[in-house]
Formats: structure tokens, sequence, C-alpha cells
């Protein structure tokens, strides 16, 4: 169905290096992601899973092939072009990536006020709730610091979360996290996504998250293989 997606790739490769160091990373990529879809990306390490996450987010320029993100194109975008996308785009990384200087609160409201639309108070107003979402309701005035790793964890899925984004991308989200704590953050993710109805996709080698997914693809050699479930 073309019509719902966020993600459509065709025919994409990528490449690092130049002259005779060129090597190619990504060979002939396919991937249509649907939005309130999870899509869950596993692969051995060095085979391109973080190459094509950071593209398809629009911090690296497509080379070869098309990447469509919500009907407009990123292969040939400007600068300009790739930062307005990125503002549709939620980013959870393996480390938390908060700003230590700010509360959980503040670090939410951050990315709420990239979005020039939407006044102080009200930022203030939505960054709280989104926190209240995360069961972070007590601890809304803590510095990163004072939080433990799963708890950091739920203040960078409110952050990535709050703006109502089209798209999450999470590399490696529980990589650092216990069991119970890892399984926590992703059932968050996939409740928050279902109620604003986005795509997420996560690269993880963590097989206990495996069944959020809807679907599961598999890198290898640069190359997506078919789903494995
Ligand atoms: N900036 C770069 N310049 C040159 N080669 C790079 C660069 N970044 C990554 N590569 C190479 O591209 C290939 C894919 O790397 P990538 O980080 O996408 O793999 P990955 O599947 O995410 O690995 P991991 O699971 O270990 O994070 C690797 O062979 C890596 O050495």
């Amino acid at each position: 169905m073309e019509s719902n997606y966020v993600v459509n790739i065709k025919n994409l490769n990528q490449y690092f290096g130049k002259k005779t160091l060129r090597s190619q990373i990504l060979f002939d990529i396919n991937l249509t992601i649907n939005s309130g879809e999870i899509t869950i990306m596993t692969g051995p390490s060095g085979s391109g899973k973080t190459t094509l996450l950071t593209l398809i987010g629009g911090l690296r320029s497509v080379q070869e092939g098309s990447l469509k993100f919500l009907n407009r194109e990123l292969r040939g975008a400007t600068n300009e072009q790739l930062v307005r996308v990125r503002r549709h785009i939620g980013y959870i990384f393996q480390a938390h990536n908060l700003l230590d200087f700010l509360t959980a609160r503040q670090n939410v409201q951050m990315s709420l006020e990239l979005h020039k639309d939407i006044s102080k108070w009200e930022a203030h107003r939505q960054a709280e709730a989104m926190l209240h979402a995360v069961k972070l309701e007590n601890k809304v005035n803590y510095y990163p610091s004072d939080l433990s790793g799963g708890q950091k964890q739920r203040v960078a899925i409110a952050r990535a979360l709050v703006s109502h984004p089209k798209l999450v991308l999470a590399d490696e989200p529980t990589a650092a996290l216990d069991s119970k704590s890892g399984r926590d953050v992703v059932s968050l993710m996939q409740q928050l996504a279902k109620e604003q109805n986005c795509a997420i996709l996560i690269v993880t080698h963590d097989n206990r998250i495996l069944d959020v997914a809807d679907r599961i693809i598999c890198m290898e050699d640069g190359r997506l293989n078919k789903e494995v479930a």
C-alpha cells in the first residue's frame, strides 16, 4: 500500500571512501515502512544497519537509488531540506544522549522548541504530559545523573515522541539495560507508537525484544534479506 508509507526505499546503493578506496556498503536495498508499524532490523556487526538508519534519518546523503520520506525524495535533497525532514523524526540511541545540565523536563521540552509554532508554556505542559506517559511524573525535575539507565532511556523516549513524529528511529535502545528495563522500554515504545500511529524502526541485537515487532528484517553483508518472521 504505497499511500500509507512513511519510508519507501527503492534500489538503494551506498558507498564509503573515494576512488580506489571506494567500497560498497549497501546493495540494492528495497524497503517500505508503514505508519503504526514496528519494524526490527537485526544482522551481524558491520553489515550496514546503522548506515541504513542514518540514511533514513536524513543524517547522511543518499548516493544511488531512491529514498522517499512521506513522499519527499531525499536523494539530492539540500541540507536545509534534510533538516526539515528531521523534524518529523524522533531518534533514540543506545546511549540516551540526554543533556546532563538539563532536567528530564527540559530535555524533553528542548525537542519541542525546535518547532517554532509552539509557545514555551505549551511546550512545558506537553513535556510534563509526555513524562507522565512514560511513568516519570515524579522525576520531572531530576537531572540525568540522578536517574537509572531505564529511566534515562524513558526520558529519551519521551523526548523522541513528544513532537508526534511520523517515524522513530532507535539504534540499540535496550543495549545498556537489564532484561526487565529493556522490556519496559520497548513495551512503552510499542504502546506510544500505536497511540500516535507513527512508524518505528529499531536496530537491535537483543533477542528478548523481537516479539514487539510487526515485522523483522535482517541485514547481511549490506543486503536486506526477506522478512525473518
Ligand atoms: N564513515 C565510514 N567510513 C568508511 N567506512 C565506514 C564508515 N562507517 C561505517 N563504515 C563501514 O561500513 C560497514 C557498515 O557499518 P555499519 O556501522 O552500518 O554496520 P552495523 O551493521 O550498524 O554494525 P554494528 O552492529 O556493529 O553497529 C562496516 O564495514 C563499516 O566498517
